[in-house]
C-alpha cells in the first residue's frame, strides 16, 4: 500500500475559485516526494487536504489508508504536520511551546531529544518564541511535527528562512527519517532543496501537475546541451552532419542541444579524434531541474488549458463539498 494516493482531487474555495483542479500522485512508504510550483500553483492547498484540514471539492485523498478528513482521528495520531506559519504564541519560550504540544499528543518523545535533533540547542531552550529568528522559528516548526514519532510527515517549505547551515541540516535530518521509514511530502520553492532530498517530485501550474517522476525523469523531457568554442578556421558546417544545429555566439561559443546526449556527444568526439580538433571549454550537461520548471513557468497560458483567475470562476458541479467550508491556517 502506499501512503499517500491522491486521485483527481479538487479544490474549490468559497467564492468558486479552483485552486486544486484534479490532482493525482501517490508516495511509496519511505519515500520523500516533493511538491513544486510557482506561486498560488497550488502546492499549499492540495498540502492541506493531505493533512485533512479541509474536505476536497472532487476526488480522493488516502493517507496510511484513511482519508484524512471524514477519518481524522485515524490518521491524525500517525503524522507529523510542519505548516507555513506556525502561529506559536510568542510569549511562550521554546520548551514551553514543546511542552504544550506534546501535552497534545500521545506516546510524545522527549523535549529535549527533540530540539537536539533540529539543532534548536539547550541555549535557545529558554528563549521565547517571538525572540527567534525566522530560521530557529522553522526548526521549532519541525520539532512539532516530530514529536508524536510520525510515519508520515508534512514539511510545508521547511526551510524558508533558514541560511545556508540551517538548510543543510535540515537536509540531513529529513534523509536520516527517510533511512528510519518515515515517508515525507514537502513543498519547497528550492529547486537544489528538491534535487538534494526528493526520489520523486511534481510540478505544479494552476492547480495542476504539468510532470511528474523521479529527479533525472523530469529533466530527461528537457533536451541536453553540449558547448565548446569553436576552434580558429572551422564553421559549424564542419561539424558532424548527425549532429543537431549549433547556434554560435558572437564568441565563437557553439551550443548543441541534443535529447540524445551520449550519441551526440560520441559522434562529436570521434569526429574531433579524427580530424585532430581540439574542442576548448568543452562541456556537456543534461538539462537541470530549474530549466524545466522555468520552462513550464513562462509556458503559454493556453498549453496548460488555465485561464481561470482567483474569483474569475463559477463554481463547478462536481464533489461533494460544494463552496468549501473555509479552514483558517493555523
Ligand atoms: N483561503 C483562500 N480563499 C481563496 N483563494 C485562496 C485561498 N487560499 C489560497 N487561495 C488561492 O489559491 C491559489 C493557490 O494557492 P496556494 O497557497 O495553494 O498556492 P501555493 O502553490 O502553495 O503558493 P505559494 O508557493 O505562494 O505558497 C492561489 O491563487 C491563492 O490565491
Amino acid at each position: 500500500m502506499d501512503a499517500i494516493e491522491v486521485d483527481g482531487l479538487k479544490r474549490r474555495y468559497a467564492k468558486g475559485f479552483e485552486a486544486v483542479r484534479g490532482v493525482s500522485f501517490s508516495v511509496r512508504e519511505g519515500e520523500i516526494f516533493a511538491l513544486l510550483g510557482t506561486n498560488g500553483a497550488g502546492k499549499t492547498s492540495t498540502v492541506e487536504l493531505l493533512e485533512g484540514l479541509a474536505r476536497p471539492s472532487g476526488g480522493k485523498v488516502k493517507v496510511l489508508g484513511f482519508d484524512p478528513y471524514s477519518e481524522r482521528t485515524a490518521v491524525r495520531p500517525r503524522t507529523g504536520v510542519m505548516l507555513q506559519e506556525g502561529g506559536f504564541p510568542s510569549e511562550l519560550t521554546v520548551t514551553e511551546t514543546i511542552r504544550m504540544w506534546a501535552g497534545c499528543t500521545s506516546d510524545a518523545r522527549p523535549i529535549r531529544e527533540v530540539l537536539a535533533q533540529v539543532g534548536l540547542s539547550d541555549r535557545r531552550a529558554n528563549v521565547r518564541v517571538k525572540q527567534l529568528s525566522g530560521g530557529e522559528r522553522r526548526r521549532l516548526d519541525l520539532a512539532m511535527a516530530l514529536v508524536g514519532h510520525p510515519e508520515v510527515l508534512f514539511l510545508d517549505e521547511p526551510t524558508t528562512g533558514m541560511d545556508p547551515e540551517g538548510r543543510r541540516d535540515t537536509w540531513e535530518l529529513v534523509r536520516e527519517l527517510r533511512r528510519a521509514g518515515t515517508t515525507v511530502l514537502l513543498t519547497t520553492h528550492y529547486l537544489e532543496e528538491a534535487e538534494e532530498l526528493a526520489d520523486r517530485l511534481a510540478i505544479m501550474r494552476s492547480g495542476r501537475i504539468v510532470t511528474a517522476g523521479t529527479p533525472e525523469q523530469v529533466v530527461a523531457e528537457r533536451p541536453s546541451s553540449i558547448r565548446f568554442t569553436l576552434p580558429a578556421g572551422l564553421a559549424p558546417h564542419h561539424l558532424p552532419p548527425t549532429l543537431p544545429p549549433a547556434a554560435v555566439n558572437e564568441g565563437g561559443r557553439v551550443e548543441i542541444r541534443t535529447p540524445r546526449l551520449q550519441d551526440a556527444l560520441t559522434d562529436l568526439l570521434l569526429w574531433a579524434r579524427q580530424s585532430g580538433v581540439e574542442l576548448p571549454g568543452l562541456h556537456a550537461r543534461t538539462a537541470t531541474l530549474e530549466e524545466v520548471f522555468l520552462e513550464i513557468a513562462q509556458r503559454p497560458e493556453e498549453e496548460t488549458g488555465e485561464g481561470q483567475g482567483p474569483g474569475g470562476a463559477a463554481p463547478s458541479q462536481d464533489g461533494p463539498a460544494g463552496g468549501e467550508m473555509e479552514v483558517e491556517r493555523v
